[in-house]
């Protein structure tokens, strides 16, 4: 649960402002009841079903963006229903809501959300004492929102910056291991629940130090990102090409079986001999392929298809060596 909270940032927003909201509106709820006013004390204890549900919601599914688009409607509904209700005091619950759409909808759509609740709130006479009261409530709640857009445009597009850091080789452009992480887990899982075959390869260049020792280093950068082009190239739109480290990469084959993977590996090992080169000659690479054993573990996996790489470097390079069933020595080359 804790992990769940740790990682997920929409949820834990949904989570504490649902548990906020329980617990902000509980104690209204119970007054208007207790003092008979009993429409003020249902929509309070409607507002709170929807939220306590919509918080339900985001935790059994783990589909955040439809339960935090739902918690959004639900508390600025909710707060122009307490407003028609109960009149002017009911306004200073939409200001929480203003700020805390934000959190729960993208920036764009929380400013709409904002803005709709706000005319119609505008539109509710019983609201508002006098046209400067309702004057003065438009331009402290569009300040209010501005100012949330404001943040919340800053704090999305620095996430989206932090998370291609995190994920994006900055050389080649392609996943970097972080990434490719994720990725064998996911492929595990469905692996197992879909029984769909998945070919995992460990790609690395032959003699790359030479190159970037004889030629430089931007050669064999030259070298790298040509590369990934080709594998972009050769490979379908459904395969992940991965960056695994300097001259090493990943490529996780999904619905390829042992058969086709050796069809696949023979093309891509002629392209790359053919096609990929440095000023004194053409690159070679050697690989490692194994196919995701039932109900293998990732690390073991990758373990199987980089002892197989060893294999291919071993006897001799520009070779691909692929791995036996799990709990078995490979072998097979070509
Ligand atoms: N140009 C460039 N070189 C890199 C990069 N990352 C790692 N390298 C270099 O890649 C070279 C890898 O050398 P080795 O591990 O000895 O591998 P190799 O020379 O290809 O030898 P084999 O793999 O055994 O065929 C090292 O010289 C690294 O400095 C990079 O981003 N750009």
């Amino acid at each position: 649960m804790f992990h769940r909270l740790k990682n997920d940032f929409r949820l834990s927003i949904i989570t504490l402002l649902g548990l906020s909201a329980v617990f902000g509106i509980t104690p209204f709820a119970l007054v208007r009841l207790w003092q008979g006013d009993m429409m003020a004390g249902l929509v309070d204890m409607s507002i709170m079903l929807g939220i306590s549900s919509s918080v339900f919601y985001a935790w059994s599914t783990g589909d955040t963006k439809r339960s935090g688009m739902l918690l959004a409607v639900i508390a600025c509904g909710g707060a122009i229903a307490i407003a028609t209700i109960v009149g002017e005091p009911g306004l200073f619950w939409l200001y929480p809501c203003l700020v805390t759409t934000f959190f729960l909808v993208n920036p764009r759509l929380a400013g709409v959300l904002n803005l709709l609740s706000i005319v119609a709130l505008m539109m509710v006479d019983k609201a508002f004492s006098s046209t400067v009261h309702m004057w003065s409530f438009a331009a402290t709640a569009v300040m209010v929102s501005l100012c949330a857009y404001v943040y919340a445009h800053r704090n999305h597009s620095q996430r989206k910056r932090l998370r291609h850091l995190a994920t994006i080789d900055p050389l080649t452009g392609i996943k970097n291991r972080r990434s490719m992480d994720e990725e064998l887990n996911l492929a595990a899982a469905n692996a197992e629940r879909s029984g769909l075959p998945y070919a995992l390869v460990i790609l690395d260049l032959d003699y790359f130090k030479k190159i970037n020792d004889r030629y430089g280093h931007h050669i064999g950068d030259k070298v790298l990102t040509d590369l990934v082009a080709l594998l972009e190239h050769n490979t379908r739109r459904s395969d992940h090409i991965f960056r695994y480290g300097g001259e090493e990469f990943v490529l996780l084959l999904p619905g390829v079986d042992g058969a086709s993977a050796r069809t696949v590996m023979a093309s891509l090992q002629a392209v790359i001999q053919k096609r990929l080169r440095h000023p004194g000659g053409s690159v070679t690479a050697s690989f490692g392929v194994a196919q995701l054993g039932h109900g293998e573990s990732v690390a073991s996996w990758l373990a199987r298809a980089d002892s197989a790489l060893y294999a291919a470097k071993e006897s001799g390079r520009n070779r691909i060596v692929f791995a036996d069933e799990p709990g078995q020595p490979m072998l097979g080359s070509a």
